[in-house]
């Protein structure tokens, strides 16, 4: 049977922090260029930006950490999060769902940009590279879903389509979401399940959509026994 629209779902999956083990990465790479400087342990992350919570630790380690994330090498560097190959690699053959890789490359772009599409064909093949989106601006990229470990995501449109997921990340963990949020909290956590809620309220919704589309006075049927 043909799905129906409602039924299709699109999905986003964040790469740093999610696929390729930023924080791992950037602690690794810190100890091993400056050893003997302060620096954070995965347990003692707080916040979003390494550089901010580096900062808060001596000045002028801001600087430092972040010629670690700027070096040409870091990025291809990264481990993958464990299960999450597998589960990219389960997702794109899950019928009917979209999949695509939605990252935000550094302002300063120059190894950056290259190594995300070098980690993506090494880890993931090549089906995966041309399914990356790079955009420093994820809420006008049209979803249903967006995994990704950055708290707060802002951009140009008040209202994405997608909903965020939040990616359990060192940086996050201690962060209490506000009711409807949700969180995975690994890929060993219910990811299916979160994109099958997603395909079941969507079809919820357009099957609403078109009875009041159709105004034939089934509505006040659908009210007494919601589906
Ligand atoms: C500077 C910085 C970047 N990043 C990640 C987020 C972006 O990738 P992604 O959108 O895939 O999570 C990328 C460029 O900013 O590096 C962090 O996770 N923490 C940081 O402190
Ligand atoms: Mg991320």
């Amino acid at each position: 049977m043909a799905a129906s629209a409602a039924s299709r779902l699109r999905v986003l999956v964040d790469m740093d922090g999610v696929l390729a083990d930023f924080e791992g990465g950037v602690l690794r790479a810190f100890l091993a260029r400056y050893p003997g400087e302060p620096h954070v342990e995965l347990a003692e992350r707080r916040g979003f930006s390494v550089r901010d919570q580096y900062r808060c630790l001596r000045e002028d380690l801001a600087a430092k950490v972040a010629s670690v994330y700027e070096s040409p090498g870091f990025f291809l560097g990264l481990e993958p999060i464990p299960g999450a190959i597998e589960a990219m690699q389960e997702m794109i053959h899950t019928q009917d769902t979209q999949v695509f890789i939605c990252t935000s490359p550094l302002l300063k772009y120059e190894h950056c940009i290259l190594e995300k599409y070098s980690w993506v064909e090494k880890h993931l093949g090549p089906k995966f590279v041309e399914r990356l989106i790079l955009t420093r601006d994820k809420t006008v990229v049209s979803a249903d879903l967006l995994f990704d470990d950055k708290d707060t995501i802002k951009g140009a449109e008040p209202e994405p389509s997608w909903e965020h997921i939040l990616f359990t990340c060192c940086h996050n963990k201690h962060l209490e979401l506000q009711t409807p949020r949700r969180r995975l909290q690994s890929w060993a956590d219910d990811w299916r399940g979160i994109v099958e809620s997603k395909r079941r309220s969507n079809a919820e919704k357009e099957c609403y959509a078109s009875l009041i589309a159709n105004g034939n006075g089934q509505i006040g049927n659908w009210q007494r026994n919601p589906i």
